[in-house]
């Protein structure tokens, strides 16, 4: 039986590929073949992934971070491909495996991906496109597309957001239009996040009170606020405490809609994300992950 390993040469510190003859033999010896597949350009991945018959691989494993995931996924589901997903979180932040609990050591994660013990997770959809940890919107999201990936690579994600928090107080904020059964709001927000996973960019008392098999996403709206509010709001998401923060508005649901006239960046995992009008969904328990 064959298993797939698509793995990104560049996520994190691009030191997986060290790994790869270790993975190969691992696999081997319990009588599975690895077909690597190094990922270069998106069509690329989505070529290859439309070529595969599916019914001859017992898995899918990816290495990378969230943007790996994102577009692996993506394309599976597009060609309506259904395979159990290992992942090897080699990415900087890996806010969606963090979920897991993996563990760090290569041997440990082979032992775990050569099982066949899994965790149905819930997905998220925007417009056209999934995602599996978290879809993002407003003046963070453009800072941390525009910073310099190996920027990010070389000082960690600490780093990586410092820098994109020292451009906050130059921003500004966008008016949005949210809807939900749950909530309506129109007001001017400086970030919004819909989460699946419990972290984001790093930050893993985001959503502590998430899950990813509830059929829920939780979605955050962090409001338009004073620039001497915004350190103390920004360090009650660090601790974890911002759900009490009054800029801060939290509320879970199936489905929701947000529209803007602002020119405002959306990310889905880390890549970029559909413009709007978005009409935001879960589908509840779409991916096996082999944990
Ligand atoms: N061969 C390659 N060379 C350069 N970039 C690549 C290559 N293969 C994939 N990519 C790009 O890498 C990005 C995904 O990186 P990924 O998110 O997995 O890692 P990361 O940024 O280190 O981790 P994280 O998202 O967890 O912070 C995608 O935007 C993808 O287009």
């Amino acid at each position: 039986m064959k298993v797939k390993l698509i793995y990104n040469p560049v996520s994190g510190h691009g030191t997986f590929k060290n790994h790869l003859d270790y993975i190969i033999d691992r696999f081997q010896q319990a009588g599975m073949q690895i077909e690597p597949f190094r990922t270069g350009r998106k069509e690329e991945l989505d070529k290859m992934i439309a070529s595969m018959n599916a019914e001859a691989y017992k898995k899918v494993l990816i290495a990378g971070g969230d943007g790996t995931i994102n577009q692996v996924v993506n394309s599976l589901l597009k060609h309506d491909i259904d395979l159990p997903l290992g992942i090897f979180p080699v990415g900087t932040a890996n806010d969606y495996a963090a979920y897991f609990n993996l563990p760090h050591e290569i041997e440990d994660i082979v032992d775990i991906l050569l099982g066949d013990h899994y965790t149905l997770s819930d997905i998220g959809l925007v417009n056209e496109k999934y995602f599996v940890n978290v879809a993002s919107l407003g003046v963070l999201i453009d800072i941390s597309q525009r910073t310099n990936t190996e920027l990010k690579n070389s000082l960690g994600i600490l780093a990586y957001y410092l820098h994109g928090i020292g451009e906050l107080p130059k921003l500004k904020p966008v008016q949005i239009q949210v809807n939900s059964k749950n909530l309506a709001y129109d007001g001017e927000i400086l970030f919004m996040l819909i989460m699946n996973g419990k972290s984001a960019g790093g930050f893993n008392r985001i959503a502590p009170c998430a899950s990813v098999d509830d059929g829920l996403l939780d979605v955050f709206i962090f409001k338009k606020c004073p620039i001497y509010e915004l350190a103390p709001m920004l360090l009650s998401v660090i601790n974890g405490e911002h759900i009490n923060n009054p800029n801060v508005i939290h509320f879970r649901t199936q489905e929701l809609t947000v529209d803007t006239i602002n020119e405002v960046g959306t990310d889905l995992d880390g890549e970029e994300g559909p413009s709007f009008p978005l009409k935001v969904t879960v589908i509840p328990k779409k991916l096996k992950i082999i944990t």
